[in-house]
């Protein structure tokens, strides 16, 4: 893999004596798209606050190709922060073209950009509008066209798809691969696990300020558990805890899921259940990364029970 365009090592930070983040390491290379995941609280905003230079590290370092956070060229960086905020009077074009001299971009060259963005997220004819005409979702997309002016060369985006309605969810989707296809390094914060499922190639999640997994988002799949087998039918849960390559089961009336153990192939599995089991219907599925996500979240922390690395 090439160079890294952004590193975080060990990064670790507090608040009086309460630690928020600790020993936060990770990569973002050129034109990937990777993603840091965790609950409510886990610490993801003050990582990225901390490789913006909003705050600094109490131990570790943020390396920004060779230079260290407090050198970092802020032009080449574009951020959509979780918090969101546009001065309501402005008019639209003026916001995007001040936010473009604020990196010393050239401004035609923003005001073509400002108005093909505009255009692209159905916002075409808008852009003598002030902030306050906007809808909420509508805002939120002449922010993301803020973040991204000045073409940078790695976007931080922070929970870029709340408050988004689904055609606007499939906007911002579409136009975060394009700019990773032609090169943007993306570091995004999201709970919308299926939409970072497609979009991700590595991920990072944290939880309550550590590292829980790391890696490519197919080894991350793989590692906790490939597939998951749900059975509808009249049963005694005992019977199905004694198949093997069982992890866990998770009953709701008459429906049973039924996580296998990683590594195991399904048509393996499939062939040994025993005949006494009672089938209405069967479904063979891969496990979601909503579902790691919630099991993290919500310490059931089956990484761990199935003794997997991470
Ligand atoms: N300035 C601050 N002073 C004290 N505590 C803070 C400060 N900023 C964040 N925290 C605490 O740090 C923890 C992590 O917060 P952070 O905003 O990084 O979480 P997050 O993963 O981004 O959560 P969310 O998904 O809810 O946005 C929380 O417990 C929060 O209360």
């Amino acid at each position: 893999m090439s160079k890294p365009i952004l590193s975080v090592n060990q990064v670790g930070k507090s608040f009086k004596d309460k630690r928020i983040i600790e020993n936060i390491s990770f990569d973002v290379h050129k034109g990937e798209i990777m993603a840091i995941l965790g609950p409510n609280g886990a610490g993801k905003s003050t990582t990225i606050r901390n490789i913006m230079g909003i705050m600094y590290p109490d131990e570790g370092s943020v390396i920004f190709h060779n230079q260290a956070a407090g050198d970092i060229p802020r032009h080449t960086i574009g951020y959509l922060p979780e918090e969101r905020g546009l001065y309501k009077k402005a008019k639209i074009i003026d916001l995007l073209l001040y936010f473009a001299e604020l990196k010393d971009y050239p401004l035609k060259k923003a005001r073509k950009r400002a108005l093909e963005y505009l255009a692209k997220f159905g916002l075409e004819g808008k852009e003598k509008a002030s902030i306050e005409e906007l809808s909420k979702g509508m805002g939120q997309k002449v922010q993301f066209i803020a973040s991204v002016i000045h073409e940078p060369e790695l976007l931080i985006l922070d929970e870029p798809f709340s408050g988004l309605d689904p055609v606007s969810q499939e906007v911002f989707k579409k136009e975060i691969k394009e700019l990773a296809e032609n090169g943007t390094s993306i570091l995004l914060s999201s709970h919308q696990m299926n939409l970072v499922e497609e979009l991700c190639d590595r991920l990072f999640m944290i939880n309550k300020g550590k590292k829980v997994i790391h890696g490519v988002l197919d080894d991350v799949k793989k590692q906790y558990a490939n597939f998951k087998c749900t059975i509808r039918g009249e049963n005694d849960v005992k019977t199905l805890e004694r198949i093997s390559h069982v992890q866990r089961i998770e009953q709701e009336g008459e429906q049973f899921t039924i996580y296998l153990d990683a590594h195991i192939k399904p048509t393996s599995w499939l062939r040994q259940l025993p005949d006494s089991i009672n089938i209405e219907e069967l479904s063979l599925d891969r496990i979601s990364l909503h579902e790691i996500f919630i099991d993290i979240a919500t310490g059931k922390n089956a990484l761990q029970e199935a003794g997997v690395q991470t």
